[in-house]
């Protein structure tokens, strides 16, 4: 694979052999329904495995369970076996009471008709599941979709008729729930819900997830029933703990995975940096991932491997196909078209075509976004390839398990693309290949969350005193409280009641946490093509920013927050836009404090205001083409953040000059990005400067002439944020910071990093948590990038709000020292 690279470049910084492992098969259950087993048996399904036969028994006893093993591990089959077996085995108890064959009332033990509800993020995956039931074609079973897709005219008939009711978390709040009523008799029978990839319900949607859950427990127990919840998971740590806060239950795990897998081989890549390009203020530039899947695509689809390449934009999935059949078509032309691009928007039918294609090799290289991720039944390739991080461990394991045939080995590469965690993981192969993948981070007892779903909640049913601890106890008490005071909630004696005709379930948005969604409207067409949260519409739609919509492209031309419209027009320009903002931040209150001798950690609330007032446009290569301003409104948030100060004295100046330049406003400024684990090592001077100031240093000190603080802090502040996602579950969009000199509320020098959304999703809390690992693993991504002063790979941030001005690659790890000096000399 190596073969078409130049000598001086040696991208490949690690391979590890991952062993293969044969099946474990089990019994067929003896309470498994026959007909249900004939029909598996029909689809090729010999016997379980272990891991099925195991999960799919709890969840036929009644125990909550959670299955969390690997990808195409049989996740599906291990909850449908219980749950159409007792769909099954209901109506044969309905039928033979109504055909007069058993005495009434029917004999004990005979099954009561029961139904069921499958729960999947995205409406895509509902449908397959779906399909794949729908085939097995089970006598009795009526399993119907209820989703935004489903005509008004079968509406009725599934809620009359359906004993398996394939929805999202979007349908069952606005559509199900909210009208309980109507679905009476399918709720007194509800026996069973399948929550379906529950990994991927995390940050504000995982916790809005979280309460919708609790709500439908109430629901079904105001209608006698109890149902039995099943997840199925991607391998993640700690699933029954997950499961368990997610659901509000205590849920068993099955976690040994009896799959069969094949050996593979996992490369780990770092693009060389390029000699002819610079960026953002004259750092130097990678190759970008991109263009290297591209090359590496299109040396497998020589090879005759099927391969699979993950990349994080639609827009660059498609990039990356054109790139490789561009290679090929110099090369060997009969093979261009045997490489194709996939994205979301294809219909299921195209999915299965193009999945069929790779499985039989008409199509050899496939370039996608996430969008093959969930639900497609693809494995046993011989090589994929993630242009990037996917974000979570959880997401690499699922795309790396798509490469694996039993007897040949399969390769799996990981391109690294130019942020911090990326570096820090292709210099820290233990962080990716043998760390436990991540638990979800959720945080159901986040005020912006838990109001409007105690609303949704009081508007189904009255909330009485004891179901007070299923919403959080104290916390749902305080929430209560304000809506109490506004009026929209009475508290009596028995509990506490909906005031208002409305119902609030059109209101509240479960994907995000703030009022009014933006509209995208394309101007000509008048066609709406997406919404965007109101608190991020200034970084997402600003006018001149592309907005990517099922791969394709269009440019802002106007957007008034008043009306809540954001005018777009189609156009694909060679280029990128990225915002810039001002960001300022104050401390509300302070929850947690530590203190390490001259640094203290905190965690607190905090408001932040920020203001997005220009942005850049980039070549895809990085390269950067020029800024425009931009006079948009500031906008307030108020959420929850870690943060840490750093004494003058351990800084190394004397504090009279804690200035920090060109930083914002009030020595404030802003930055963020993405981030990894532990490491200490020596202090490691990243370029020539060095950070250190000989003479009158303080012992442990950074040793750091004042003028270099701000730029050390940001940069260090930067690579944190980078790094936070490999501990915290989160995107880096979805969390910020402000690093300054001087803080008027710390009265020091100061790096926070703050939740992107309102109230927090306990982001800062696992920040807080793994504070030690967590800058060491920042540390050490600085001091991998062989880059002299900051690139992106590093320091340099995405949405930097100054532009990456002052950065002080050096400094920042000169500061990154003193502060884990100084946690482990004083932390317990
Ligand atoms: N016991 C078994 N023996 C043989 N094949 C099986 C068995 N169980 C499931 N399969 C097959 O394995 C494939 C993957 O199953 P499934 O899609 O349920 O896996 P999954 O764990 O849900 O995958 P994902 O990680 O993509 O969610 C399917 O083609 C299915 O038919």
């Amino acid at each position: 694979m190596t073969a078409g690279i130049p000598a001086r470049e040696h991208p490949v910084t690690h391979v590890a052999d991952l062993p293969g492992r044969a099946a474990r098969y089990a019994e067929w259950p003896s309470w498994a329904d026959p007909a249900v087993v004939a029909a598996l048996r029909d689809c090729g399904v010999s016997a379980p495995w272990a891991h099925q036969t195991e999960a799919a028994s709890h969840a036929y006893e009644g125990r909550h369970v959670v299955i969390s093993t690997g990808t195409a591990s049989g996740k599906s089959l291990a909850y449908q076996l219980p749950v159409l077996s007792r769909l099954a085995a209901g109506e044969k108890a309905k039928a033979s009471v109504r055909g007069g064959r058993v005495a009434e009332p029917p004999a004990r033990g005979a099954a009561p008709a029961v139904t069921a509800l499958y729960l999947s993020p995205t409406k895509a995956l509902g449908a397959d599941q779906l399909r794949s039931v729908s085939s097995l074609d089970v006598p009795g079973v009526r399993a119907a979709s209820f989703d935004g897709d489903t005509p008004m005219a079968e509406r009725d008939w599934v809620r009359a008729h359906a004993n398996w009711v394939f929805t999202n978390p979007d349908m069952l709040h606005r559509g199900i729930l909210s009208a309980h009523g109507r679905w009476a008799t399918f709720f007194r029978r509800l026996s069973c819900v399948v929550v379906d990839e529950c990994h991927s319900y995390r940050g504000v949607f995982g916790s809005h997830v979280a309460l919708l859950l609790r709500r439908l427990r109430r629901v079904a127990e105001h209608y006698g029933a109890s149902p039995v919840f099943v997840l199925a998971s991607a391998t993640t740590a700690s699933p029954a703990s997950f499961a368990s806060r997610l659901t509000g239950v205590s849920c068993v795990a099955v976690t040994e995975d009896a799959s069969p897998r094949g050996a593979r081989t996992v490369a780990l890549w770092e693009p060389p940096l390029l000699d002819e390009l610079t960026g953002e203020n004259g750092a130097p530039v990678r190759r970008s991932a991109g263009a290297e899947t591209s090359r590496i695509l299109a040396d497998l689809v020589l090879e005759g491997a099927r391969s699979l390449a993950f990349i994080r934009s639609r827009r660059g999935a498609e990039l990356a196909a054109l790139g490789a059949r561009r290679i090929l078509s110099e090369v060997d032309p009969s093979l261009v078209e045997t490489v194709a691009a996939y994205r979301s928007g294809y219909l299921p039918e195209e999915r299965r075509a193009l999945e069929g294609a790779l499985l039989s090799g008409r199509l050899l290289g496939v370039a996608t976004t996430n969008a093959l991720e969930l639900g497609v039944d693809i494995a046993g390739l011989d090589a994929v390839v993630l242009a990037g991080y996917p974000g979570t461990l959880a997401s690499f394991w699922q795309q790396a398990g798509r490469a694996g045939r039993s007897g040949d080995s399969a390769l799996v590469v990981f391109v690294a693309r130019d942020d911090p965690l990326d570096t820090y993981l292709v210099h820290h192969p233990a962080a990716l290949l043998s760390r436990p993948v991540e638990t979800a981070v959720l945080d159901p007892a986040n005020p912006y969350v838990l109001a409007p779903q105690l609303a949704c909640a009081l508007a189904e049913l009255p909330l009485t005193l004891p179901e007070l601890e299923v919403f959080g106890g104290a916390a749902a008490q305080e929430v209560l409280a304000e809506l109490a005071e506004q009026k929209l909630v009475r508290r009596r004696s028995s509990g506490w009641y909906w005031t208002s005709r409305d119902r609030p379930h059109a209101e509240v948005g479960i994907r995000g946490t703030g009022g009014e969604q933006i509209a995208v409207v394309e101007s000509d067409s008048g066609r709406m093509l997406g919404t965007v949260d109101p608190g991020s519409a200034c970084f997402a739609v600003h006018p001149g920013a592309v907005y990517l919509h099922q791969g394709a492209s269009y440019v802002v031309d106007e957007l008034d927050l008043e009306t809540g419209l954001a005018l777009v027009h189609a156009e694909n320009p060679d280029w990128t836009t990225t915002p810039r903002e001002v960001v300022d931040i104050s401390v509300l209150s302070t929850q947690e404090k530590q203190d390490y001798g001259g640094v203290s950690v905190c965690l607190g609330e905090v408001a932040v205001t920020s203001q997005v007032v220009g942005y850049l446009r980039r070549r895809p290569s990085g390269e950067v083409i020029d800024h425009t301003p931009l006079d948009l409104p500031e906008q307030s948030l108020r959420t929850r953040a870690v943060w840490y100060t750093v004494s003058a004295e351990l800084l190394g100046s004397d504090g009279s000059d804690g200035s920090d330049g060109e930083v914002g406003t009030g020595g404030h400024r802003v930055g963020t990005e993405s981030a990894g684990p532990v490491g200490t090592g020596e202090e490691t001077q990243a370029d020539g400067r060095g950070p250190v100031r000989e003479g009158g240093r303080t012992p442990g000190g950074a040793g750091l002439v004042p003028a270099r603080v701000p730029g050390a802090l940001h940069a260090a502040e930067h690579a944190a944020i980078g790094l936070l996602p490999l501990f915290a579950t989160c995107d880096r969009w979805d969390i910020g910071g402000v690093s300054t000199a001087w803080h008027e509320d710390t009265g020091e020098a100061t790096v926070f990093v703050h939740d992107g959304h309102p109230g927090g999703a306990g982001f800062a809390e696992r920040g807080y948590a793994a504070i030690v690992p967590w800058l060491a693993a920042t540390r050490e991504a600085i001091v991998s990038c062989e880059c002299p002063t900051g690139c992106p790979s590093c320091v340099q941030s995405p949405k930097c709000g100054n532009g990456n001005e002052p950065l002080d690659k050096a400094g920042a790890v000169a500061v990154l020292g003193t502060v884990l000096g100084a946690l482990r000399q004083h932390g317990t």
